[in-house]
This record gives structure tokens, C-alpha cells and sequence, in this order.
């Protein structure tokens, strides 16, 4: 009569019951493991101070995941009510005053418990710069104004300054090219255009050589070195342009006796709006007129003719003179260029100022493009007028704060083989094999060879 072993029923029992609860612990531990996690943000705060307003940005990105490319985006954006901070030369106090509003927003979109670590930047672009030029001590108290007013938030206060033409250039092309996920992929770099109201930037990698130190500038971002041309135009931002263009129209009729009329081919016939010297004379940008003309007027009528204005505007670029082997315009070295080119435009919610002004800011587009910057056309082509990617607004501001908190490594970050749900996978069913394997092994070479030769007696 065979015998059976007499504990090796228990034993398959207990082995099923162990491997049974192998496979329910290692699937509830992959389950707990990839389901996905109640994601944790954090925030960055940059305020644009603008010559013609302030816009207050605010940044969030996934907190475990800060050095990835594309991971930060635009939560909240909120424009300051008033002119730009420029503008409280007189009043310095009501600067940081005015930001107060957006400032308060910004509290309530953030959690309160990111408050204290989450950064506030204040940049400043050209409107500060021409006010430090004319009245170094006014931009100064403006700017104390501001950060006192931004020092009163429960926010981690990075600073406020002016930035320079060349930074604004550069963190522009950092922000289009960042949004577009253009770092990680062999696509190709963008070239970025920025018009301002008392600025516009240039910005393109360029393979040539730059023969102006003050226009070139390196990054080595993710990796991969990249070597910038940039020039920050101040006074041809399309505020600036306008009062240089009145100006010269206007200096050619200033021996006139009678009231001034300026026939203006830039704005439509029916515009006919009477204006003071002092708007057109209170910038550095223009040639200062004699102080006995300062209370005047003039009316400024539109005539609306494409030809002629586009005339009158060239009249603005000089080039006449050039230093370096090639210019765009006013002796600055410009290489020809390279690329496709996004150019940030500010459109929607058209006010009637900025509708009068269109054919104005159309024209000098075109023209600062063309004649200033030697663009054919070939490369309107491959130019894209933008205001958002991926819902994030195109300006220099995320770039700013992509590298005041070192958010673009220098070099590309390790990556793992695979994703970390599949590694744990893999982990799980290589282990399950090994164990059915061991298991399987055991129940062959502990079974007795030939078990019936063995008689119980
Ligand atoms: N909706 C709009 N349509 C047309 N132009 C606009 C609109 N919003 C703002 N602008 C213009 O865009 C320019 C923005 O310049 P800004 O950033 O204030 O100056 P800068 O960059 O030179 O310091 C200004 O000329 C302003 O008038
Ligand atoms: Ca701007």
C-alpha cells in the first residue's frame, strides 16, 4: 500500500497560503504605491513693471518636480489699475501704493501655508531706466516705494530693481523657448521679438561672430551651450517712437506762428485731438524743445496713408553710420537673421487709445522689422505674433524667475530607465517568478525519490 507523506498535504497548503498572501500584499503595495498622489504645488511671484503698467504674474509648478523642463506654468495674472511706476516720479509714495490690489489677489490665490517661502520679484524695465537717466533720485525713491509696499506681504521679498535691456532680452527667449520645450528636443531653438512702450528687444542664437561684447551673451542650459545675440533698442518701443516721430514733425513747424497743425498719415482722418509740447518733450528720448514753447499746444490730425507713414517712420532709424561690419540701425551691431522668430504682441480687449494707435504700431512693425532689422520675406514666414504658450504669458518674466531660483539646470538631470510605475511592476513580476520558481524547486527535490519502496510497519 503507497503511504502518503504524512506533511505533505499541510505543507502545499501552507506554501498556497503564503504565496496567496505574497500576491495580495506586493498588488495592494503597487496599487498604494502608483495611484496617483495628491499633487503639491509650489508658487513664484514677478511683478512686470512696465512703462506703461505693472503686471503682477504668478508662477506654480509641481513641487517634486522643479528641475524638469516645461513643469512651471502661469496660474494668475493681474494688471495693475494705473499708468507704470515710472509714472509716480512726483508721487513716489502712490508707486507701491498701486500695487496693493494685485498684491492682495496674489495672498488669496496662493495657500497660506507657501506664503513665507514662495519669492517675489519686482523688475523694471525701460520706463525706470529713462526716469534713472533724467532723475536718478526719483527712480530711486520710486523703487524704495515699491519694495516697502511689497515687504509688507507674508511673501519671501527677492528685491526690486531695474533690469537691463540685455536681461530683458535674454530671459524673453528663455521664456518662449522654455514653454515651447525647446531645451530638451532636437527641434531647435526660437528667436524671440519684444515691443514695449519705450523698448523692444531682439534676441537669436547666432553661429556667427558677434562683434560687439555688449550684444552677446551665453547660456548652457540642460547640456547644451547656446550662444545669444540680444539688443534692447531703448526709446523705439512704440510709446517712445511716436513721441520721436511727433517730435521730428513737429520741429520742422516750430518757427510757425499760428496754432500747429501736424497732418499725421499714421492715424485714420477722422482723429483730431489737440495735444500739449509736454506730452511729446517729457521724454529723454526726445530733443528737448525751448522752455518758452513748453505750454503749447498742437492739434494732431490723421490723414491715414500707409506710404507716407511708413516714410515718416523710417525717418526714426538712422543708418547712415555703422562701426562694426554690419548694423541693424543707430551704429548697433546686428549679425543677419537666423531662425524662426516669435514676437510678443499685446492684443484682445482693444481700448480706443490702442485702436488709434494701430495703424501707428502696425506700421512701425513692420518697419522696425524690415528696415530695422533686416527681416525679408522669408523670414515673416517663419515669425509667429504671440501673447500666450500653453495659457503662460510670452514676456521676460517667467525666464527671470526660471533662473533667480536655478530651475534650469546646466546640465541635463540623470533619468531613470523607465518610469517609476514600471519599475515597480517589473520589481513585482521578476519577484513573483523567482518566488513560484523557488517554491516549484522545493516541492520537486524535497519529494522522496521513490516513496513506494517505503512500507510502514
Ligand atoms: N491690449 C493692447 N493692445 C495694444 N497695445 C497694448 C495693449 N496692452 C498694452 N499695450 C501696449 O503695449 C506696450 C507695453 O509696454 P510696457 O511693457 O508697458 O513697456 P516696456 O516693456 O517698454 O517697459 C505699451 O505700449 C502699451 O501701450
Ligand atoms: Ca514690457
Amino acid at each position: 500500500m503507497k503511504v502518503k507523506n504524512p506533511w505533505h498535504r499541510p505543507l502545499i497548503i501552507f506554501i498556497a497560503a503564503v504565496i496567496g498572501a505574497g500576491i495580495i500584499i506586493m498588488v495592494v503595495i503597487a496599487v498604494v504605491q502608483n495611484k496617483p498622489l495628491y499633487q503639491k504645488y509650489k508658487y513664484g511671484i514677478v511683478l512686470d513693471a512696465g512703462s506703461s503698467h505693472t503686471s503682477v504674474y504668478i508662477y506654480e509648478w509641481p513641487a517634486e518636480k522643479e528641475n524638469n523642463t516645461g513643469m512651471v506654468n502661469q496660474k494668475h495674472a493681474c494688471n495693475v489699475k494705473g499708468k507704470g511706476i515710472s509714472s509716480y516720479s512726483g508721487t513716489p509714495q502712490k508707486a507701491g501704493e498701486s500695487l496693493k490690489e494685485c498684491m492682495d489677489e496674489a495672498k488669496k490665490t496662493i495657500p497660506n501655508y507657501r506664503h513665507h517661502e514662495t519669492p517675489v520679484y519686482l523688475g523694471a524695465t525701460a520706463g525706470m531706466r529713462l526716469l534713472e537717466m533724467e532723475n536718478k533720485i526719483a527712480s530711486g525713491e520710486v523703487l524704495k516705494s515699491v519694495e516697502k509696499s511689497l515687504q509688507a506681504y507674508p511673501f519671501s521679498y527677492q528685491g526690486a530693481r531695474i533690469i537691463s535691456g540685455q536681461e530683458e532680452g535674454a530671459f524673453g527667449w528663455i521664456t518662449v523657448n522654455y514653454l515651447s520645450e525647446n531645451f530638451r528636443t532636437a527641434s531647435g531653438t526660437v528667436g524671440a521679438l519684444d515691443l514695449g512702450g519705450a523698448s523692444t528687444q531682439i534676441t537669436f542664437v547666432s553661429e556667427g561672430i558677434l562683434e560687439s561684447p555688449e550684444n552677446s551673451i551665453d547660456f548652457r542650459l540642460y547640456g547644451n551651450d547656446y550662444h545669444l545675440y540680444t539688443h534692447s533698442f531703448l526709446c523705439y518701443g512704440k510709446d517712445q517712437v511716436l513721441k520721436l516721430s511727433l517730435e521730428k514733425q513737429i520741429q520742422s513747424k516750430l518757427n510757425m506762428t499760428d496754432n500747429i497743425i501736424l497732418e499725421d498719415p499714421c492715424f485714420h482722418p477722422d482723429y483730431n485731438v489737440i495735444k500739449s509740447f509736454q506730452s511729446v518733450f517729457d521724454s529723454p528720448c526726445v530733443k528737448k524743445v525751448d522752455q518758452s514753447q513748453k505750454e503749447n499746444t498742437f492739434s494732431h490730425k490723421g490723414t491715414g496713408n500707409w506710404n507716407k507713414c511708413q516714410e515718416a517712420i523710417k525717418k526714426v532709424f538712422n543708418t547712415s553710420y555703422c562701426r562694426f561690419s554690419r548694423c541693424s540701425f543707430n551704429d548697433v551691431f546686428q549679425p543677419p537673421v537666423e531662425g524662426q522668430f516669435g514676437l510678443k504682441q499685446n492684443h484682445p480687449e482693444v481700448k480706443e487709445k490702442y485702436l488709434a494707435e494701430y495703424c501707428f504700431s502696425g506700421t512701425y512693425i513692420i518697419t522696425l522689422l524690415e528696415e530695422g532689422y533686416g527681416f525679408t520675406s522669408k523670414d515673416w514666414k517663419n515669425t509667429k505674433f504671440i501673447k500666450n504658450i500653453r495659457d503662460s504669458e510670452a514676456g521676460w518674466t517667467l525666464g527671470y524667475m526660471l533662473n533667480l531660483t536655478n530651475m534650469i539646470p546646466a546640465e541635463a538631470p540623470d533619468t531613470p530607465l523607465m518610469p517609476y510605475g514600471g519599475y515597480v511592476s517589473l520589481m513585482l513580476v521578476l519577484s513573483l517568478l523567482i518566488f513560484v520558481f523557488l517554491i516549484l524547486g522545493f516541492i520537486f527535490f524535497r519529494r522522496p525519490s521513490c516513496p513506494a519502496h517505503k512500507e510502514i510497519i
